[in-house]
């Protein structure tokens, strides 16, 4: 049976152009003029686009003393209905946990997914058992490995056992990611903060300003560059780290820099409301910044110094929130947008003028699918690449709201923002799995995305690294020692 996308304008990373859209067995096999097939969708005043991939989901996820609330099921039907057509999760193991044994359990979460999906894998510890685990996880087609250098005594690593592990990526040609706050700092911080009895959520932020950041992002860029590993660095939330990452990029440094929709779009004044709950829904880390910094991250998109937008999509039910009330460093940390991530970047992006429409796929699925080595199964629209495809209406508009989101939870922090531009249609491997608002995605239909290590930038960074390596200087002529 084939199917195909008629009448629209076909929108990639690099051209746009007007063709029709063919696809059979889950890929898509001609793009051209008046092409025919069994079915036919009518893309007319359309964009024709690869389907969002996000890097940075946290669904069903165990973290401070609870689960985040979205699963695969929810999760990933909130993501086709928002253009999204691919997750990337994190599996975390325990501290001492075997990385092989988390990783039955993350399997066991995503029967119910109903786009396809990744894992990164989490360094939570340090030992010759992760050494020897990670190899097998890179045959596993899981060949990204993420570091918390936050989230003290729990779990984040040090620079020691981050050192270690970024020189075994770069050995197994894998991508190091790190979430870039200063654990020990932000520590102190909290403890110093509560001591003087500010315990609300604002107190979150005052515990994690931008040098925290900063500091962090400079320090794992360093140690990438030590081990000769490319670097990955999510949820990048200010101008003190996205200097770090652009200083870096600079010199030649293979970094690549991952801010939010949300810290793009919401800002620090959030943390101030009167209301509890309405501050700690948005207690994340890092925190929300000040327009100042989203006009870096904005900037840093133009500029491509940054590369990608995610979500961090982590979802927590006020319920949850109040696990923290009397105490900030108890809220669970995170928000949701899967849904929202493509509406809103197109609304406040491409609408505004701040992005073109091809950078607009660039940074929500085509720089990631290439980062992530899986370009051009995932992330292209070309002859043989998967379907995964949204047929994108820049004039359908709807006002987010809890009330009618995919998401589990009881609000969403952009309620009430307006968009212009959402799917008419979302293919998912050539399945049809949106129609405006209806969902029609087929739960467990999604499937594991496995990736080959030694992406092109890992090959070429350690070409260099071994060319430029230090040499024992051969000599002739040396005098005794001590004459
Ligand atoms: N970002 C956040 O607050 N929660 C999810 C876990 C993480 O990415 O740090
Ligand atoms: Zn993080
Ligand atoms: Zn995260």
């Amino acid at each position: 049976m084939t199917k195909v996308i008629r009448n629209g304008t076909v929108v990639t990373a690099d051209r746009t152009w007007k063709a029709d859209v063919l696809m059979q067995h889950g890929k898509i096999v001609a793009i051209g003029s008046n092409l025919h097939g069994d079915h036919e969708f009518d893309a007319t005043g359309c964009y024709v686009m690869p389907g969002g991939i996000d890097p940075h989901t946290h669904l069903e996820m165990p973290f401070m003393g609870t689960y985040s609330a979205d699963d695969f099921e929810s999760g990933t039907r909130a993501a086709l209905s928002g253009g999204t057509t691919m997750v990337v999760d994190f599996c975390l193991p325990a501290p001492q946990q075997s990385l092989l044994e988390a990783l039955q359990m993350w399997d066991n979460k995503t029967s119910k997914a109903a786009c396809d999906y990744s894992f990164h894998m989490a360094i939570t510890w340090w030992g010759k058992q992760v050494f020897d685990e990670m190899a097998t996880v890179v045959d596993r087609g899981i060949t990204s490995f993420k570091h918390f250098m936050a989230y003290k005594g729990a779990l984040m690593v040090d620079d020691d056992e981050m050192y270690s592990s970024f020189q075994r990526c770069a050995d197994l040609g894998a991508l190091p990611l790190v979430h870039a706050e200063n654990g020990d700092v932000v520590a102190a911080l909290s403890q110093k903060l509560r001591a003087a009895g500010n315990n609300g959520p604002e107190g979150h932020a005052y515990s994690r300003p931008p040098e925290v950041e900063g500091e962090a992002t400079n320090r794992a860029i360093m140690i990438a560059d030590m081990a000769g590993v490319p670097l990955y660095v999510v949820h990048v939330s200010c101008e003190q780290s996205h200097e770090a990452i652009r200083r870096a990029r600079q010199k030649g440094m293979r970094v690549f820099g991952e801010p939010l929709i949300q810290h793009l779009t919401l800002d620090e004044t959030e943390y101030f409301n009167k209301d509890w709950d309405h501050a700690a829904r948005r207690v994340m880390s890092p925190p929300f910044r000040s327009k100042w910094h989203q006009d870096s991250l904005w900037a840093g998109l133009q500029a491509g110094s940054l590369q990608v937008v995610a979500t961090d999509h982590c979802s927590f039910t006020t319920k949850q929130k109040r696990n923290g009330v009397g105490d900030f460093t108890k809220i669970p940390n995170g928000t949701g947008g899967l849904e929202d991530r493509l509406p809103v970047l197109w609304t406040r992006g491409v609408n505004t003028g701040r992005l073109t429409m091809n950078e607009f796929v660039a940074v929500t699925s085509t720089n990631i699918a290439k980062i992530l080595n899986m370009y051009p199964k995932k992330g292209a629209i070309v002859e043989g690449a998967d379907a995964d495809i949204v047929v994108w209406d820049p004039k359908r508009k709807k006002t987010i709201s809890a009330k009618k989101q995919q998401s589990v939870i009881d609000y969403n922090v952009f309620e009430g923002v307006e968009v212009t531009g959402l799917p008419r249609f979302v293919f998912s491997r050539g399945e049809r799995s949106i129609e405006e608002a209806e969902v029609k995605a087929k739960v467990g239909h999604g499937e594991f995305v496995a990736r080959e290590p030694n992406a092109a930038v890992n090959r070429a960074l350690s070409t260099w690294k071994e060319i430029s390596a230090p040499r024992k200087v051969e000599r002739t002529g040396i005098p005794a020692t001590g004459v």
